[in-house]
């Protein structure tokens, strides 16, 4: 590989931070995106304003062509490209799964037809969406044990649960895979195996836009909320603006407009809530920077380490915590506690700049561990990647907060 440095890859970088809109790559030439455009005119949908391209930091995203105003719609689909329980019922699957007792869940009908059309590969009507879908997800699910063993506690023990969600969600599922076996000539247990249900169920929860169905005898009662939207699923996350999203029952078009404007040749994001960077990764697999609802997690066991032994309300202290969601949730939080009174006020400031100081240093010590395994596992370089993005987040909250900390504690000396 060419090492990076020389005097033209200085020129360039000088170039790319002049003008950014030259690090954005279109990518709408590419063959995969000529037939979805195509697919999507023959089902009613044409849109001038945007193109899908690759962007710094985010990846593949739309970029707007035009300058978009707050007001203005992003993006309209006609209810015609949606994938829904509708489109699954109505199709071949729909007489198994009016049959199946008890009924398949709306996640599951959704997830069967997804691995079902991809494996008709260019039988599927819906090869041309199929083909622009990730290959692979980076949610935890997808991450390798010696991975996930990095994240923070509390995630970590989220990732474990939606593995072995996902993994009952399989098993589970098995008997309704078996009564398929009559519309395919290859055994259902190589067509619908584990890693072709875990790339369908990441795919429905990290893509589909929520859209609330009737319930129908057939489908279980669990809410039927999915809808997966192609195209306008290139759509990126960002914190910093907001949308109006919603199916348009007089249209029948699926619809986003914007409600922060948006520069011509720039990235056009939506936002999916706000939500911290644990839940980003867990339902998404992604970090972004500089997240404003981006948290530290502190847990009873340290607050309860920190905590003075001698304090006889200790017990009454972490109950009122939890009353108010305040254990295992935002450490900036912790910034905003009404003052009682000046030595109580002290002794919590140096409480909160001890465990303050205890974070750092153990965010530090994974990300030399993580820095480390980068160098040793070349194969895992993009998952570590990811949970080095979280952990040097959380370092940014943790010395902003030390920081102000330090200046409140100087105020009481
Ligand atoms: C609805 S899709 C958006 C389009 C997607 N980037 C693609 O290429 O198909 C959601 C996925 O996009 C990625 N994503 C969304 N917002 C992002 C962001 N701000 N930074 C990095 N990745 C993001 C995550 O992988 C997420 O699961």
């Amino acid at each position: 590989m060419k090492k990076r440095g020389g005097r033209t890859s200085r020129i360039r970088r000088r170039k790319l931070l002049r003008n950014p809109e030259s690090s954005r790559v279109n990518e709408s030439y590419k063959p995969e995106f000529i037939e979805l455009k195509k697919w999507l005119k023959d089902r009613k949908f044409e849109d001038a304003n945007l193109i899908p391209a690759r962007f710094p930091g985010t990846g593949r995203g739309l970029m707007s062509k035009t300058s978009l105003q707050a007001g203005q719609m992003i993006i309209s689909l006609p209810e015609s490209c949606l994938l829904t329980t509708d489109t699954v019922i109505r199709s071949y699957l729909g007489a198994y799964i009016a049959k199946w007792q008890p009924p398949p869940s709306p996640l599951l009908a959704l997830c069967a037809f997804l691995v079902s059309e991809k494996h008709a590969g260019n039988q599927s009507p819906w090869k041309p969406y199929l083909e622009v879908l990730p290959e692979a997800y980076t949610c935890p699910v997808c991450l390798e044990p010696e991975v996930v063993n990095l994240l923070p506690r509390p995630l970590k023990a989220k990732a474990r649960e939606q593995r072995t969600h996902v993994r009952e969600f399989f098993t589970s599922s098995r008997g309704f895979f078996s009564s398929l076996q009559p519309l395919f000539s290859q055994a259902v247990e190589s067509i619908f195996s584990h890693s072709a249900l875990l790339w369908a169920w990441c795919t429905v929860n990290t893509r589909a836009v929520y859209m609330k169905r009737p319930p129908r005898p057939c489908l279980s009662a669990e809410p039927d909320t999915y809808a997966l939207a192609p195209y306008l699923d290139l759509l990126n996350h960002s914190p910093r603006v907001q949308v109006k999203a919603a199916f348009n029952e007089e249209t029948r078009c699926y619809e986003i407009r914007t409600a922060t404007s948006c520069r011509k040749h720039e990235e056009v994001f939506i936002c999916y809530g706000p939500h911290d960077n644990h839940r980003l990764l867990l339902e998404y697999g992604f970090v972004p920077v500089r997240n404003p609802h981006a948290c530290v997690y502190v847990s009873e066991d340290t607050l309860v380490k920190y905590l003075p032994s001698t304090d006889k309300q200790m017990n009454k202290k972490i109950s009122i915590l939890k009353d108010h969601d305040f254990i295992d949730t935002c450490w900036k939080k912790v910034l905003l506690g009404e003052i009682i009174s000046d030595t109580n006020e002290k002794t919590s400031l140096d409480i909160a700049q001890k465990i303050c100081h205890y974070f750092i240093e153990e965010t530090n010590a994974v990300l030399q561990k993580v820095s480390h395994m980068k160098d040793e596992e070349s194969a895992l370089i993009n998952q570590l990647t990811l949970v080095e993005t979280l952990w040097t987040e959380e370092l940014k909250i943790l010395q902003a907060s030390a920081e102000i900390l330090s200046s409140l504690q100087t105020a009481f000396t």
